[in-house]
């Protein structure tokens, strides 16, 4: 029986299955090429929305220029040595005449000795200068002018300076040759201006994993169709292409109707280098489950998880390639949970395109649930301003719109029947 409970995986035991059978298959993807990015060209694409999608470093990136590429100020001030200011104090302030002011993007001259030289935040500190005096340390605490930021032409200071004070030095940040972005890592905003200011201006990303979706079932009918009678469009393709490709997975998403001979024939086309398969529907104990009668020596079997019960595991043979499946529940609701729980983890592990551990807390409830004790439940949330959960929705695996704008996924574990307002509760972040 379906709900004799003791047939039943734990949540646990199956993701545990799950990374065992998939976690191989995408290493041995990972290994196999890398893409070569221009950033300009990509910060053009950018730049005109086709957003970032996830490109990891196959290769260190490394600084092409030093960061800084030459010692700059970090404060509008003056440019002094340091030497000169010793022994400056209000009683016996030392006063310097004021030489030419540099702004940024000019090449300074050497600052003779004994002279202060007006310089601006980034500018370079020029040569034999060792330290910057903020201007408003320094009388007149402001610059004259912008046209003349010499002003009257000597300027006081009250105190000594220690030498490389406000001087940001070259290299100090990466040196010409370094590393400055590690394999591994995602590349987004951040990296992106690290890249272009160090001069890089190629990087090679890790190709991603090539996942087939497969949506199974005779109703559907593809996003945007029109609907015929009893027909329904086709949620879990839209749901997990942009899922699976947040999670660093190149997607091709197909439909199959509920016959075997078609979903062998679909299989049997699959682009030669698929590293995963993933299907929806067809796994649950109607007349007409069309995966489980085609993948005859997978596993299929109840996780003690609701939704996302009906759950299917194995291999399919691709040409001569054996490629791990996983075989999620129909309920659009059902798979895209399944894929939170089991897949998303051990995909964003060997991507490394996004976090594998969703971001997570524990909070008060706003208001009482019930769960079924002999199951993990895992309802759909938002967080309330004041920090607490409040349920996006009842219970069933149909109700796409309260997953919509849910943001939260909220676990009641097993062995729980009810919660009331204020119980704690464990959620995980979905954005
Ligand atoms: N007698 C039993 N019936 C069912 C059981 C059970 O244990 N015994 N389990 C229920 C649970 S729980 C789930 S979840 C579903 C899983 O069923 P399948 O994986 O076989 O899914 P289907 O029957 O193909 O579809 C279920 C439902 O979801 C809709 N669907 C399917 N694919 C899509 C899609 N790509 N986009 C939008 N909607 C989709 C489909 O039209 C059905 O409404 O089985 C329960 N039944
Ligand atoms: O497990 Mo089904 O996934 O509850 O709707």
């Amino acid at each position: 029986m379906h709900d004799d409970v003791t047939q039943r995986r734990s949540v646990a035991d199956h993701a545990a299955a799950v990374a065992e059978l998939v976690a191989p298959a995408l290493a041995v993807a990972r290994g196999q090429g890398t893409a070569r990015v221009d950033i300009a060209t990509l910060l053009t694409q950018v730049g005109a929305g086709a957003g970032l999608s996830p490109r990891v470093l196959a290769r260190d990136a490394v600084a092409a220029v030093a960061l800084p590429g030459f010692d700059n100020s970090q404060m509008d001030g003056y440019a002094v040595r340091s030497a000169d200011l010793d022994g400056a104090s209000p009683g016996a302030p030392v006063t310097l005449p004021v030489v030419t002011p540099v702004p940024a993007g000019t090449q300074p001259p050497p600052l003779e000795p004994g002279s202060a030289a007006p310089v601006m935040t980034g500018a370079p500190v020029p040569p034999g200068a060792d330290a910057v005096v903020r201007v408003e340390d320094a009388d007149p605490p402001a610059f004259p002018s912008f046209d003349d930021a010499s002003g009257d032409g000597v300027v006081r200071f009250a105190a000594p300076v220690a030498p490389d004070t406000y001087v940001r030095a070259a290299g100090s940040d990466v040196a010409a040759g370094s590393v400055l972005v590690p394999a591994g890592t995602p590349l987004g905003a951040t990296q992106l201006g690290a890249l272009v200011a160090a001069g890089v201006r190629t990087v090679d990303v890790a190709a991603p994993p090539h996942v087939l979706l497969v949506s199974t079932g005779s109703e559907l009918a593809p996003a945007g169709a029109p609907l015929g009678p009893a027909q329904v469009h086709d949620a879990n393709g839209a749901a997990l292409t942009a899922a699976l490709a947040q999670a660093g997975a190149r997607v091709t998403t197909r439909v199959a109707p509920d016959e075997p001979d078609a979903l062998r024939r679909l299989l049997a086309d699959a682009p030669s280098d698929v590293a995963l398969v993933v299907t929806t529907g067809g796994v649950s104990a109607g007349a007409y489950e069309v995966v489980r009668q085609t993948l005859t020596d997978a596993w299929f079997g109840h996780v003690a998880v609701q939704p996302g019960g009906p759950q299917g595991l194995g291999t399919v043979a691709l040409g001569p390639r054996e490629v791990p499946l996983v075989a999620f529940p129909g309920n659009p609701v059902s798979a895209y949970v399944s894929f939170e729980l089991f897949l998303r983890p051990v995909l964003a592990t060997a991507t490394g395109a996004a976090p594998a551990r969703r971001a997570a807390g524990r909070a008060p409830l706003a208001e009482a649930l019930d769960s079924p004790r002999a199951l993990h439940q895992v309802r759909r949330g938002t967080l309330d301003s004041d920090g607490r959960v409040r349920m996006s929705g009842g219970p069933g695996s149909h109700l796409l719109t309260h997953l919509a704008v849910a943001t939260v996924l909220v676990h009641v574990p097993p062995g729980v029947a009810h919660l009331d307002a204020g119980d704690p509760v464990d959620y995980q972040e979905l954005l």
